[in-house]
């Protein structure tokens, strides 16, 4: 069974979290995720995260403190997702790879169709939004 490593941000300001939607097509196409993607062999999460952000956004992070770890099983493959909290610390977000993004309240997170996998991180960003 195919198994991948991945991590992902949880990016937080006034108040809100920044989520991203998968384009249509390929794996979990037109899903809502935190962005961020596979660790590549010889990487840790951290540094994984730190360059798909600047990939994906366009934008370099600061990666503050590990929030929670996934294991799921998709249909097709296993996935453990290493979710942390970062911050920008230069740039502003282009969407590179991903097709729309929002920046949620606490109020809107469960309209999404969130990444199955993403279900208890969302958990968790619940209690960190007033
Ligand atoms: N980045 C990210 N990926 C997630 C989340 N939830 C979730 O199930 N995934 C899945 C989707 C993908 O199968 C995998 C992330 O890898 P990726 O984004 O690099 O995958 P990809 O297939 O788009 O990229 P690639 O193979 O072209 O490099 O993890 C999430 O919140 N963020």
């Amino acid at each position: 069974m195919k198994q991948m490593e991945v991590a992902a941000l949880v990016l937080i300001e006034d108040n809100r979290v920044f989520a991203a939607q998968r384009k249509n097509q390929g794996a979990l196409g037109g899903m809502w995720e935190f962005p961020g993607g596979k660790l590549e062999a010889g990487e840790t999460g951290r540094e994984a995260l730190i360059r798909e952000i600047q990939e994906e956004l366009g934008v370099t992070i600061e990666v503050q403190h590990y929030l929670i770890k996934v294991e799921h099983q998709y249909p097709g493959f296993f996935i453990i997702m290493h979710a942390y909290r970062g911050s920008i610390q230069k740039g502003t977000i282009q969407l590179r790879e991903h097709q729309a993004s929002r920046w949620l309240q606490k109020e809107e997170l469960w309209q999404l169709d969130w990444a199955e996998a993403d279900i208890p991180i969302v958990q968790k960003v619940e209690h960190l939004l007033s």
